[in-house]
Formats: C-alpha cells, structure tokens, sequence
C-alpha cells in the first residue's frame, strides 16, 4: 500500500492551474482512500463542461446535452429561440458567485419547469442525435478514456451524475464506448411515447443545486455503492460539490472542480467548495494519477 508524505509526491498536483486550499486536509484523503483500496471506492461525476471540455483548443465551447438536443435539425427553431430566451436568463443565475444557493435553487426551479414545458409534444430526434452523439467523442477531456478503463479493469463504480438531458449524456457517452456495464447514468430522461412523441420528463427534476446521492435511494446505482465508502467526485459547478451528499455512509470524499469560466470571481468560492480545483484544464490527469497510486 502507498503511503504519501506530501501532496507534491503527485507531480499532476504541482501544476501551476492547480489550486488546494488544504494541502493537508487532501493528502489525509488521499491517503485514507490508498489504504482503503478498489473495493471502498466509487467514482462521481457531473456531465456537461466535466466529462466533457468547457471549451474546445479552438475556443469553442462544447455542447451541454440541451446543446445537443437543440443541434438536432428537426428541433423546431421556436424551441431553440425560447431555450436560448430561457438560457440567457438563468445560465448567468446559474453561475452567479454572490446568490445564495437557497436564491439560485429558486430561479433554477423556475428554469426547469419553463424549459421542460418546451419540450411537451415535440418528436424525440433519435436518429440525428446519433451522429451529434459521433461528433461529442472528440469532446471528452483528455483522460476520460484512461478513467473508464482504470475503473473497469478494478470494479470501481462510476457514477454520471447531470442535470442535463439524460438521453444526449447516454448518447454521448456510448458514442465514446465508455457507457460499460460499471458505469450508470443519473439524469432527466425523458417519457417518450411510441411514436417518438416527448410526453414530459421521468420522475423528479434534477437542477444544478439538487444533485445529491439523495436522488439515487433505490436505484440500481445506490446496490453497487452501498458499501463503498470513499468517493472521488468531479464537477464544474459549485452545485456539483454536493452531489455525494445524502450517502449516509461515505466516509472520505475527495472533491475536484474545474473552473473554466470567471475564474477570477468564482476562485475563492471553488476553494471553499472543493478540496482541488483546476482551472482551464481541459484533462482528468490529476483524477487518473491518484487513482494510479493504488496499487
Ligand atoms: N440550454 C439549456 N441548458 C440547460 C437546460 N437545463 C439545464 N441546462 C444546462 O445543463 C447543465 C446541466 O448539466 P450537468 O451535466 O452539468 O449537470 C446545467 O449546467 C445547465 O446550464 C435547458 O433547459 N436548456
Ligand atoms: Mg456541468
């Protein structure tokens, strides 16, 4: 079993864009979750702008799952323009660093059930999302096929946590071959009727500020991860620090968020929220190379 002195015996740890509040309070994560191994871990992870890049090396910035829907040809332009109209309104609500969570729950309430009502009545595009599904490979951080592979060969659970559409993450993530059998999806799926017809969204919604493991109580999901008591979560909105809260038994989490936009406003606040936060890093490197220390 490894047994680390200091965080900087991790060389991914030592890069300039990478920010740790509590280097001690990490490195007694790390390893506790060394010394636990495989068998006690499971792996958390938001979707859009975390498995997938905030931005391409051209600038671009890469599709969230809505963004995919709204890509589909078919999707009338009346849906885009008030999703767009939506958008501009509660995106900045979203990210906003002076609101309370408490506030941006409300608005963000209010951004779910307008953008879900949209969506009643319209054809689900299946076969166009197949081919946006192609292009969104290239989309993945750098790493996250390492990842899949790291926690397949050692049965570690891997959970895809968004509040995005469920069918575009689903889509996107068999695009890549990474939606094996220990990875499971927790999202807004949509009730579909047999004529494709969009009849509403399953089950409760699930917003940025409600992602909590909560959520998963009598899933598939909570079987596999019942007794494993430490968690490596990743997200890219301070929403996602809490999406391994409501687990009534984890132990150690460590919490990695990437901070790709207002970095300066929203530094401190990540901090604060998440034990190591990477800004503009467009890999998982530094989730792979603890995950290598376990022997
Ligand atoms: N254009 C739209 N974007 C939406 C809508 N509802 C949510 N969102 C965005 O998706 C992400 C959530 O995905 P996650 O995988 O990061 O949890 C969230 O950050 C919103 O910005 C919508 O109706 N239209
Ligand atoms: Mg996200």
């Amino acid at each position: 079993m490894k047994f680390l002195t200091t965080v900087n015996d991790i060389p991914e740890l030592t890069q300039p864009n990478v920010h740790i509040k509590d280097k001690d309070g990490l490195l007694e994560k790390i390893n506790s979750i060394l010394k636990d191994g495989h068998s006690k871990l499971q792996i958390v992870t938001d979707f859009d702008h975390t498995l997938t890049r905030h931005q391409m090396d051209s600038g671009k910035i890469v599709l969230t799952s809505f963004g995919m829907f709204k890509d589909c040809p078919s999707v009338p332009q009346i849906y885009k323009d008030e999703d767009n109209r939506l958008s501009d309104i509660y995106k900045p609500i979203e990210v906003d660093h002076i609101m309370t969570v408490e506030e941006k729950t409300k608005h963000m309430i209010d951004w779910y059930i307008a953008a879900h009502k949209l969506l009643l009545g319209m054809k689900f595009p299946k076969q166009e999302l197949n081919e946006i599904s192609r292009n969104m490979v290239q989309c993945f951080r750098t790493g996250v096929k390492d990842l899949i592979s790291y926690t397949e060969a050692h049965f570690i659970p891997v959970l895809v946590f968004s509040a995005g559409l469920g069918e575009c993450v689903v889509a996107a993530m068999e695009a890549a071959n990474f939606l094996l059998p220990h990875v499971k999806v927790i999202s807004n799926f949509l009730d579909i009727d047999e004529n494709d017809t969009i009849l509403g969204i399953k089950g409760e919604v699930i917003h940025t500020y409600n992602k909590n493991e909560a959520a998963i109580k009598n899933t598939e999901y909570y079987e596999m991860v019942k007794e494993r008591n430490n968690v490596i979560l990743m997200g890219d909105n301070i929403g996602d620090a809490g999406m391994a809260e409501g687990m009534d038994h984890c132990d150690v989490i460590i919490k990695v968020g990437f901070l790709g936009r207002n970095v300066e406003g929203n530094l401190q606040n990540y901090l604060n929220k998440f034990d190591i936060v990477l800004v503009n890093d467009h890999t998982v490197n530094v989730v792979n190379a603890i995950l290598k220390l376990m022997l």
